[in-house]
């Protein structure tokens, strides 16, 4: 589904969460929404979902707005960090809501997941810790096969084996029947990996939208001996330095090719430190 952004901008009181921003996410893809606390992610992903409206501006997804739209929101599943179903319900009664409510429903995936995260069909989800429930949300947002499925930090409590299976799974689904899958985690390094294209929000505006290969080589991780390195980044644009009993790596906005060339050691910058340097920078 095509997703047009145009001037998007919401105001809560004197707060303005987005600030007239615009982009266009125009193929199945794994997009990556970051951002630091507070840039305005929630509030984007809440409106694209059809859950509240803009102050002003819109989204359009293949050309209609998602509000009061159940014909469309039927292809938007959107999972948020916690509190996605009522209490008192069921984990089976959440399914059989969930594959009433989305034309895609795939029951079994659903159960399947249920056993992979050990859930029991007849818990309510009061009864659930944080990472139960953070399971069930998962759960379905896979089995929901929506669209445009959103993932708003969805595995609060969740331990680390079970977000890797979730990634696995993510991946081997999405493998199988491409959709649009934006994805917002502060954990950058565990998921950057999947992501195919990078949307940083800051202050409720766009600093960046990039291809994530093109991004993860924008910049290069440099190490060597302290003097070589220290020469090395003399001229360049540098976005931090660490030094440990005389070596040093630094990263580098650009230059792998020279950095090589002078005898250093290169590799890639993590997409996590890219969003912070972005952040400061833009905001400074
Ligand atoms: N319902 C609301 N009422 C008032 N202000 C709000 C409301 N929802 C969000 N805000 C404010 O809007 C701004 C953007 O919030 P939002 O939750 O969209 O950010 P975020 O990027 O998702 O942050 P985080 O990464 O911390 O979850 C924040 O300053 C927040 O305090």
């Amino acid at each position: 589904m095509k997703i047009e952004v145009k001037n998007l901008t919401k105001q809560y009181g004197n707060k303005r969460a987005l600030d007239s921003i615009s982009f266009m996410l125009n193929e199945p893809k794994i997009y990556g929404l970051l951002g630091r606390n507070g840039a305005g992610k929630t509030t984007f992903m809440e409106i694209l979902a059809g859950q509240i409206l803009s102050t002003s501006g819109e989204i359009l997804i293949d050309g209609e707005k998602p509000f009061d739209n159940q014909k469309l929101t039927e292809s938007i599943c959107l999972i948020k960090e916690g509190h996605n179903f009522k209490k008192d319900l069921t984990i089976k009664h959440v399914l059989k809501i969930s594959s009433y409510f989305y034309p895609n429903w795939d029951q079994s995936l659903a159960l399947e997941l249920v056993k992979e995260y050990n859930l029991d069909l007849k818990a309510k989800v009061k009864a659930l810790s944080k990472g139960m429930e953070s399971a069930l949300g998962i759960i379905v947002g896979l089995a929901s096969k929506a669209q445009v499925t959103v993932f708003d930090e969805p595995y609060i409590g969740l331990d680390a084996a079970a977000r890797k299976k979730f990634y696995e799974i993510l991946l081997e689904e999405y493998e199988k029947e491409p959709r649009t899958i934006i994805f917002s985690t502060h954990l950058i390094d565990e998921v950057s990996l999947m992501f195919e294209e990078v949307l940083i929000i800051q202050d409720g505006k766009l600093a960046l939208q990039e291809d994530a290969d093109v991004l993860r080589n924008s910049a290069c991780a440099v190490s060597g001996t302290e003097e070589l390195v220290e020469n090395f980044i003399q001229d360049k644009e540098v976005i931090m330095t660490k030094k440990l009993a005389g070596m040093m790596t630094a990263y580098v906005v650009g230059h792998s090719e020279a950095a090589i060339a002078a005898g250093l050691s290169v590799e890639g910058v993590p997409i996590q430190e890219l969003m912070i340097y972005l952040t400061e920078r833009k905001g400074a």
